[in-house]
């Protein structure tokens, strides 16, 4: 739970960095923050794959490796674009996204890595810690001023510029989901209540588990796999000839992108479904009935996923009273992630299932929007509004 308190904090002006770690990708970002009615002045910002060896390695070796390209980056700001209010120093706001006990605005444990990640001597440590002293041994000066989940960030970021904006969901590597709750409607909340009356939930609702949502054999399989691979896959059909092809033996071997390629394949000879399954799987000469078969398997697979991901939303709707609207206010849900940006089939299906669940009368009321890096943004603010500067000069 995150008290809300990015309000009080448009004050703030300066040059303020934000770094983003969720997944395979990180960003960092550099943003010009202009007061109290200036909002973002100037962005800029640069991505990097995490190489696959340093998702399994130490945690010296992963936080070097990022401090090295947040050093590069802040080298090159240039003075015409970017001003720093004299006497105060630049601040980082660290957005990493996976499971963490926080202890403070900027510490937190990690609990475990998820998403393919699997550094040992990482988990119990508080990431904020590493990511400092990595910094310091590249000669980077910039305190953390703020630890954020990327939920949290596109929230706050979302919130920022549009106040109808209530939940944030992110549907990339992994999937997640924040929104804004009355504070009093949170039971294990002691502690005194925000001026606003509200409050942010960070669902954490990947490790969702219900009755409800009963789990498939594939489900199990899966799961299975994930943790041995290759001892669970199912070799009992043989779709694409008499022989299990070797390739289709290797888990995960098919990506999402290569999914969403074949089921976006609007030929008449569905040429990109047979390209990607000689090229990914080395099968060949696949008959034109055959890949109709695939591209309706990958419409299966996404709506699935899409379908869940629309149910999730209407969850937080529900909470929150919003499920059946019938006035003229709207709740904006902000999204983000590889998966709800470049997947198109995927994003129609989760926005006409949300629609039908809510129904058209409230539809119309609920808008699911994309916010482009709202989770950068979103961690900049909240270093602003929660800068050490500020604290040691109050
Ligand atoms: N062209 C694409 N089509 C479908 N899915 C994609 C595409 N590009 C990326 N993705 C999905 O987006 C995920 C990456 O999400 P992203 O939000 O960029 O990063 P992360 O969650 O790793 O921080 C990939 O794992 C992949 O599933």
């Amino acid at each position: 739970m995150v008290r809300e308190e990015e309000e009080e904090s448009r004050s703030d002006e300066g040059v303020f960095y934000a770094l983003d770690l969720g997944g395979t990708n990180f960003r960092v970002l550099r943003v010009q923050l202009g007061g109290k009615a200036g909002g973002v002045v100037h962005q800029e910002f640069t991505e990097a794959s995490i190489p696959p060896a340093l998702m399994g390695g130490t945690s010296d070796a992963l936080f070097n490796y990022i401090a090295e390209k947040l050093a590069n980056f802040v080298a090159a700001e240039e003075e015409q674009k970017f001003h720093q209010p004299p006497g105060r120093q630049r601040e980082l706001g660290f957005t990493f996204s996976f499971p963490v006990m926080q202890t403070s605005i900027n510490s937190g444990t990690l609990i475990r890595w998820t998403k393919g990640f699997s550094i040992s001597d990482a988990v119990g440590q508080d990431v904020v810690a590493e990511l400092t002293k990595a910094l310091q041994r590249k000669g980077v000066e910039m305190p953390v001023a703020a630890l954020v989940n990327d939920t949290i960030g596109t929230l706050a970021g979302g919130r920022y510029t549009n106040k109808d904006v209530a939940v944030a969901v992110i549907l990339g590597t992994g999937t997640n989901a924040a929104y804004v709750e009355r504070a009093q409607a949170i039971p294990k909340w002691h502690g005194p209540l925000p001026k606003s009356g509200e409050m942010v939930i960070n669902m954490e609702w990947g490790n969702f588990r219900s009755l409800h949502l009963p789990l498939m054999e594939y489900d199990h399989a899966m799961d299975v796999e994930s943790l041995n691979p290759g001892e669970q896959i199912s070799e009992e059909a043989a779709f694409f000839g008499d022989e299990v092809h070797a390739k289709l033996k290797i888990s995960f071997i098919l990506r999402t992108p290569d999914m969403s390629a074949m089921h976006h394949d609007t030929s008449s000879d569905l040429r990109v479904v047979g390209q990607k399954l000689k090229d990914v799987l080395e099968i060949s000469n696949t008959s034109l009935k055959k890949s109709r078969i695939v591209v309706k398997l990958c419409n299966i697979v996404t709506a699935r996923g899409a379908r869940l991901a629309a149910a999730g939303v209407l969850g937080i709707l529900k909470k929150m009273g919003r499920d059946s609207l019938k006035d003229p206010q709207k709740t904006v849900v902000a999204m983000d992630g590889g998966l709800y940006e470049h997947y198109a089939e995927y994003r129609g299906c989760l926005e006409n299932t949300l629609r039908e669940l809510v129904g058209e009368e409230t539809a119309s009321s609920i808008v699911v929007e994309h916010s482009n890096d709202g989770s950068g943004i979103g961690a900049a603010l909240l270093t602003a509004s929660h800068s050490l500067y500020l604290k040691d000069k109050s």
